[in-house]
This record gives C-alpha cells, structure tokens and sequence, in this order.
C-alpha cells in the first residue's frame, strides 16, 4: 500500500500575547491507504494544528507535506477536493435540519440537486439517519450530531477522510456506535486519520498510531507493535516515603524502573517479567529494608506505559498541564 501522507519535518509556531508558541517542532509522519490512523496525545501536543494543516487550513512554517499526492501549500485546491474533514466542532446549522445541511453541502461541492438528493439518500440509508434527519439539528443528541458531521464530511466520497476528536462528550453507547461508522467506512475502503486524547479509543480503533507529545511524534506504530516494546507486566507501588530508597534496592532486580511524584504520595513503576511470581520477592525486599507500600497494582502495558516511557510522565500528568486558556485557539487566530 503507498503513502496517502507524507509529513517531513513540519513546523508551526503562534503568536500569542507578544509570545511564541511552538505547536509543531519537527513532526514526521507517514500514513498509508486503508489505514485508520490515530494522532494521539494529551491537550496541546499539536495535534488539531497537525490537521489543520493536513487539510490546508492552517499554512506550516517549515516541512514538506504531501496529502493524496499533492503539496498542500502549492496544491491546497486539488487536496480540498480529495479529502473530508470533519472538526472538533463540526459544520452544521443548527436551524437547519439534517438533510437540509447535506443537501447544501453537496450543491458546494459541484453536484446537480438530483445527484445531490440521490446521494443524500444514500448517507441517510448508510448511516441510518432516517428517525431523525428532518428534525432541526438543534434538537440533536451529541451522538446523533456526531453522526450528522460525518455524513457531511461524507458527501463528496473522499477517499481520505480526518476527524478531529470525534467523540468527547459523547455517552460510551454512541461512542461505540460512532467507532462502528468509522469502522464500517474504513471496511468500505476510506483511509482514516483521527486525533484522540482517548487511550482506549486509540487502541481498539486504530490499525497505527503516531504518539504526539509537545509538537513531535515520540513512538509511531500499531497499539500491539507500541506495546511490545514494554515487555513484562507493570508493577505499580505506592510508597508514602523512602521512595529513592526503594527505587535503589530494586532498581538491580528488574528490567526497568520509574518514580513517579504526586501530590500525596509517591509511586514506583516497575517493569518486570511475570509480575506475579516475582511480586512477593520484591515485596520482601522492601519489607526488609522497613519501607511500608500501601498500593500495589498490577497490569499488562497499556498505551499510557508507552506514553511514560517515551516522555517520562503518564498521560494523566500530561493532559493536566493544558495552559488555561487552551480550547479558545479561534479567537487569536
Ligand atoms: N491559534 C493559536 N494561537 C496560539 N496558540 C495556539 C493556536 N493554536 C494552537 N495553539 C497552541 O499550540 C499548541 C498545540 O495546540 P493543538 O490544538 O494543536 O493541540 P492538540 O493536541 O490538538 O490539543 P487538544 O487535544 O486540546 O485539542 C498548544 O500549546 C496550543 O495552545
């Protein structure tokens, strides 16, 4: 399968109240036809600024940028017309009802109104729009909004189609409904490029990913490919003092070792085969040396694993730097 992106080197930087943000330092990715590709990453890394410029809405600083074949600097027409894009906030009219705003935007994009009712008909049997698509979109349900934004993304049947967080806010029902759209459109043939900050939605939606952190790619592969490169179990305990201490007395007994700081207490991650059988020796190392643990987990990696070995903090930590003013990127454009 060949390249429908190519990212090399991509920078973007804002201005914002006299200082510069650098949103994108470097970032290099690549996607492939027939892919479901995730951005994933915490608030800020940069990843709604990466579609955007994807999608030639936002023009880079530095890089060389191909989507669907075309430069979307020199070429933005030609790669507007090969692509849907359906954003975090979407494109409907809320005054308007569903099948109103689809027959609008097939008439944008070039088709008779014959085409234009024949394929809207064709959305509404698809994705099963029919209860609720002569209803203003004001009367929505997110889930049924959501829905509404893809057909609209849909209607010109691109063969590369972005979705920027497609589902926050949305109930774990028409969360897995959403998922199964995506799913089927991928089954269809459509490549796929979403943003997420949801770990779950990442690993079971996407066939790769690109972890983005602070405007660069850190690890770039499938969520199993990611996850092999932690191999073992991951043991967690939380410690209330002595944690350099412990830290030490382990570190020699396994594969690899992490302290992490919160606010109230102190925890150690700890990477080691068949976490089971080794746990109670590691217990009794510490036991020895008098350090009292009060929480002790155990778990196969998970992306979040990925995420704190290639940065050094977990995604949680990450996500609650998110600068105050984060969300209100519009008003300072
Ligand atoms: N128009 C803008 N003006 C100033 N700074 C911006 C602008 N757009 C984005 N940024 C900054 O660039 C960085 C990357 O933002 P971006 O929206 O791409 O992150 P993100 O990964 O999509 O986050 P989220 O998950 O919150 O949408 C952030 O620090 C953000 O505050």
């Amino acid at each position: 399968m060949h390249d429908v992106i190519e990212v090399e080197n991509l920078s973007k930087s804002f201005q914002s109240r006299g200082k510069q943000v650098e949103a994108l330092r470097g970032l290099h990715m690549r996607v492939k036809e027939g892919e479901i590709f995730g951005l994933l990453g915490p608030n800020g890394a940069g990843k709604t600024t990466t579609l955007r410029i994807l999608t030639t809405l936002l023009s880079p600083d530095e890089g060389r940028i191909l989507v669907a074949g075309f430069n979307v600097v020199r070429e933005s027409h030609r790669v507007r017309a090969a692509i849907g894009f359906i954003s975090q906030k979407g494109g409907t009219d809320s005054l308007s009802s569903g099948r109103e705003n689809l027959l609008l935007q097939a008439r944008l994009y070039g088709l008779s109104y014959g085409a234009a009712r024949k394929r809207v008909a064709e959305l509404i049997d698809t994705l099963d729009l029919a209860p609720f698509i002569d209803r203003l979109a004001i009367t929505y349900s997110g889930g049924q909004r959501r829905k509404l934004d893809l057909a609209l993304g849909l209607v010109h049947k691109p063969g590369l189609l972005f979705l920027d967080e497609p589902t926050p806010g949305l109930d774990p029902q028409s969360r897995a409904a959403l998922w199964e759209e995506v799913r089927s459109l991928h089954a269809a043939g459509t490549t796929i490029v979403l943003t997420t900050h949801y770990l779950d939605e990442a690993d079971h939606l996407c066939s790769r990913l690109a972890i983005v952190n602070a405007g660069v790619v850190v690890a770039e592969g499938s969520p199993a490919q990611l996850k092999q490169q932690i191999v073992g179990d991951v043991v967690t305990l939380g410690l209330s003092s002595a944690a350099r201490q412990a830290e030490h007395l382990l570190r020699p007994h396994v594969r690899e070792l992490r302290l992490i700081s919160e606010a109230e207490a102190e925890k150690l991650q700890v990477y080691v085969e068949n976490g089971e059988e080794r746990l109670p020796a590691l217990l009794q190392l510490l036991n020895s040396a008098g350090i009292a643990v009060h929480t002790i987990s155990l778990s196969r990696p998970s992306l979040d694993d990925v995420f704190l070995r290639q940065t050094g903090f977990s995604f949680k930590d990450a996500e609650k730097q998110t600068p105050l003013w984060e969300g209100n990127h519009e008003a300072i454009l």
